[in-house]
């Protein structure tokens, strides 16, 4: 009998490499007028538009009946076009097709939309169907098909990132990290880095280029190697509060920061020991989309993961994780230990000083 989530996870891995080709051969060739900014002021480029169209693309075959809560729409790409963005939809439509059409590889099946162009209303509506609005109840999948876009804009580390959740819980995560280095000791070695999880089968990861999965499981790290990994971003995430809690934790080394879910793949390969993420404020409310697949190859890496205050995540509210406050992802003894910190800083009352 076939494991548990086994064709998901197969059209998850074609999905997520087809992405990753695409947003690495964008990379070196975009222009200003290639991004947007959204309404949040958060960058967004053709190539997340069209890495999504392209994942929703291959879901919406093989899963049809399956809802997709997805980070991108294409309000901006259906409105009639400006100076500033000439050319924006014909550029995510071809270069949506030219992920696509590549035939079939032996892990493949035409009937999921590869091998083939699709016209630019079909791409349009692909990245629409990622509009949903979530909820506690049946399947969906959670799409963010660039996290760490301004990492994306920089050269530095994004992830391409797919969650299939059922009844609330993550149950298949599929990571791709161009950027990140095969082996992190080598880090001017081979980049670009597959990730996989599904509950209760483990997590794997292999490089971008071959084929074989090798299992991973978070290693021991000593005490005195411990390392935060933490957002680039200090909007973010509170890089004051991380200092605080840092030299708390005893811990001397300065953190690791990087930009996307690429930290939850870096802290299940033994990089670091402890994901901190505290809100550097009151009304953010974090994305399923950010978290997903990287809390579910955490925890199938033999880690623990929950909000700062030691609180599971919650994937059955909406688009977003309602009340969670911060993220802690770490080796179980590390983050016991993690949550009593936190809940000694907030005790004396110095949280909010330092998180602004
Ligand atoms: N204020 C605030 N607080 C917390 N998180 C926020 C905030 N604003 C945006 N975001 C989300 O951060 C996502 C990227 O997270 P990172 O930890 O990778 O930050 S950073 O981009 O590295 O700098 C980023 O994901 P992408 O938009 O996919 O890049 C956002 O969803
Ligand atoms: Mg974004
Ligand atoms: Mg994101
Ligand atoms: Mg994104």
């Amino acid at each position: 009998m076939a494991a548990a989530f086994a064709l998901e996870k197969q059209v998850a891995i074609s999905a997520v490499l087809r992405a990753c080709r695409l947003t690495s051969s964008v990379f070196n060739k975009l222009v200003t007028a290639e991004t947007v900014t959204k309404n949040d002021k958060s960058p967004v480029t053709v190539a997340d538009y069209a890495a999504q169209a392209v994942i929703n693309t291959l879901l919406s075959r093989a899963f049809p009946q399956d809802p997709i809560v997805g980070e991108e729409d294409a309000k901006v790409l259906r409105a009639p076009e400006t100076e500033e963005h000439r050319g924006l939809r014909a550029h995510v439509v071809a270069l949506a097709n030219d992920a696509l059409s590549p035939p079939p590889t032996a892990d493949e099946r035409a009937e999921w939309g590869v091998g083939a162009s699709r016209t630019a209303d079909e791409l349009l509506d692909a990245i629409d169907r990622g509009m949903y609005e979530g909820g506690s109840t049946g399947r969906m999948w959670a799409l963010d098909p660039i996290d760490g876009t301004k990492g994306f804009l920089r050269g530095g580390q994004y992830a391409v990132c797919l969650a299939l959740i059922v009844d609330s819980v993550v149950e298949l995560g599929v990571m791709g990290c161009p950027n990140l280095p095969v082996d992190f000791l080598k880090p001017d070695g081979e980049k670009g880095c597959l990730f996989v999880a599904v509950r209760g089968q483990g997590a794997a990861t292999r490089s971008l280029s071959s084929p074989t999965l090798h299992a991973l499981t978070l290693p021991p790290v000593p005490a005195s190697s411990y390392q935060l990994l933490e957002s680039l971003e200090a909007a973010h995430s509170s890089h004051s509060f991380s200092a605080l809690f840092s030299q708390k934790l005893g811990i001397t080394r300065p953190p690791l920061r990087m930009d996307s879910q690429a930290k939850y793949c870096a802290l299940a390969r033994g990089e670091g020991a402890i994901y901190l993420r505290m809100p550097t404020g009151v009304g953010y409310r974090e994305k399923i989309w950010d978290h997903a697949s990287g809390s579910v190859l955490v925890t199938e890496a033999g880690g623990v993961i929950t909000d700062s205050r030691g609180l599971p995540l919650n994937f059955g509210l909406g688009r977003t994780l309602g009340e969670n406050f911060g993220i802690v992802a770490a080796n179980k003894q590390v983050h016991a230990r993690a949550i009593e910190i936190h809940l000694g800083i907030t005790l004396q009352g110095i949280e909010q000083d330092v998180i602004m």
